[in-house]
């Protein structure tokens, strides 16, 4: 289970998470939505440590992130597969070695086990003759394909997908989105996905979590969420545009004249 307890976080003087809480259980999907710049990124890198909280907690399977010795910070992160927004891989390396270098940092397996678990990885995203290739020569949904092989290689309790379809065609997005409900239901991996493509988070969610002005605003399985009454849910969830400063409300008139 991940666990934030009323986490605050802030850059100089920008407040950005201001008491974000919010508990993850074991085997479901959690995806966060929110605007632009409202801390879901933030928030979902204290999980792994990249972050500290400024005030509350954040807890992984019992163990409290930021008072953990930095060998039982990198055991946690070796639970957690992150796989970035930008699919980061390594441009002079093949898509095999890039697969494989998280494998080899944590120096457990023989060079077998590890080629057999990359060619696992690789067939489990649909991408089984991809091995010898540089990362040039695929194309952007593929790379980001080849991300989630790289953190399921490590065969994680949980992923976190910053953004996984961001820039990605309808199509290619639908290929990852059903990747995602692959881990979860046949890895049985436990996800947390931040996304602003509601169809993706519809597809993938088991529950959708808000965040807002760096608090949780809503959380509830995506039948709820689609039902919220919150105008300020309903307003995300549709896509109106507003004004800043106005209300809601006034999005709501706006869309409709
Ligand atoms: N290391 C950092 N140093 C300073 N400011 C940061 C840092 N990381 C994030 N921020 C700021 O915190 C705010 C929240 O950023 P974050 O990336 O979490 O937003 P987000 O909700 O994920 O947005 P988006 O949906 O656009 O990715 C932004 O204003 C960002 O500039």
């Amino acid at each position: 289970m991940i666990e934030f307890k009323n986490v605050h976080k802030a850059f100089g003087p920008k407040q950005v998470l201001r008491g974000f809480s919010l508990q993850v259980n074991e085997g479901e999907t959690m995806v966060i939505i929110g605007y632009s710049g409202t801390g879901k990124s933030v928030a979902i890198k204290h999980i792994v440590g990249l972050l500290e909280p400024d005030e509350g907690e954040v807890w992984v399977d019992g163990l409290r992130v930021d008072q953990l010795s930095r060998k039982d910070l990198y055991a946690l992160r070796g639970r957690i597969g992150y796989v970035f927004q930008f699919a980061a891989l390594f441009d002079s390396m093949t898509i095999g070695e890039n697969v494989a270098m998280g494998l080899r940092k944590q120096g457990e397996l023989s060079e077998s086990e590890i080629t057999a678990r990359v060619d696992e990885a690789l067939s489990l995203v649909d991408l089984p003759d991809v091995k010898s290739r540089m990362p040039a020569e695929l194309s952007g949904g593929m790379r980001k394909r080849v991300g989630i092989a790289r953190a399921i290689a490590l065969r994680p309790k949980y992923i976190l997908y910053d953004e996984p379809t961001t820039g990605l065609d309808p199509v290619t997005s639908a290929t990852i989105d059903a990747l995602m409900v692959r881990m979860r239901e046949q890895l049985g991996v436990t996800g947390i996905v931040i996304t602003h493509d509601m169809r993706s988070a519809y597809t993938v969610g088991t529950r959708i979590a808000m965040l807002y002005e760096g608090q949780l605003r809503a959380v509830g399985t995506v039948d709820e969420i689609q039902h919220s009454t919150d105008p300020l849910v309903r307003q995300f969830i549709e896509g109106r545009a507003t004004l800043e400063g106005t209300s809601a409300l006034i999005g709501v008139a706006a869309t409709a004249s």
